[in-house]
């Protein structure tokens, strides 16, 4: 069995409580209060440059160059990509200002960057993981089951949804399971933690939008 599997099914619990929050049922219907899907929004612009540094930084340490190149990609596509998608949402939402980071991307987003930093290669890349493809089968599970044809939202569950956002998330498991197969037992048990820990701050970001947490 590959790592991914395995790692996946340690967290399907934390997914099954994802699909059900408040915050994902709202989105998918079209009526999550706007005030929640801004703080998200300014919350989700700190966080991806956040994400964007780490990914940059596992770039950088890799030392296969074929993952290198894709960890920069990575990178480039959450800088920029996510950042136009950002732009134009701040625009017809009405975001003036940046805002400030509150606790739970602050956490989430420094647990990236020091694990892409200090731990090994491998639990660094098992780390940034769930970013991947968390979004994604939500992006998926959203997708399937909306009714409503006119979602204010629906921008961003197609971005999620789509078939670009599905190849990089794939080829992020394959590189993590290729890694995962040259380490040893026990550094396998720490990707594991570390992917756990991710998908917990995952459901956690939701949920801080949602109630809104601040300092
Ligand atoms: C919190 C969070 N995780 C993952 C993604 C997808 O890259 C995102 N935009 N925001």
């Amino acid at each position: 069995m590959n790592w991914s599997s395995g790692a996946w099914s340690r967290i399907e619990g934390i997914y099954a409580r994802i699909e059900s929050m408040s915050f994902i049922k709202e989105l998918m219907a079209g009526t999550l209060p706007l005030e929640k899907f801004q703080y998200y929004m300014v919350q989700d612009a700190f966080y991806l440059d956040q994400f964007g540094r780490a990914l940059a930084i596992i770039g950088a340490r890799v030392e296969n160059v074929e993952d290198s190149l894709a960890y920069i990609r990575f990178a480039e596509g959450a800088i920029v990509v996510e950042k136009a998608l950002h732009e134009s949402y701040f625009e017809s939402f009405q975001l003036k200002d940046k805002g400030q980071i509150e606790p739970t991307c602050h956490h989430y987003g420094h647990f990236l960057k020091s694990t892409a930093a200090l731990d090994g290669i491998e639990v660094a890349m098992a780390a940034v993981l769930p970013c991947f493809w968390i979004y994604k089968k939500v992006g998926d599970y959203i997708y399937q089951n909306q009714q409503s044809g006119n979602n204010p939202y629906q921008k961003w569950i197609d971005t999620y949804a789509g078939e670009e956002f599905g190849e990089l998330t794939q080829r992020a498991i394959d590189i993590t399971d290729n890694i995962a197969r040259q380490s040893t037992e026990k550094q396998q048990q720490a990707m594991t933690e570390a992917f756990i820990t991710a998908s917990r701050l995952e459901y956690e970001f939701w949920n801080s939008a949602y109630s809104l947490k601040t300092w």
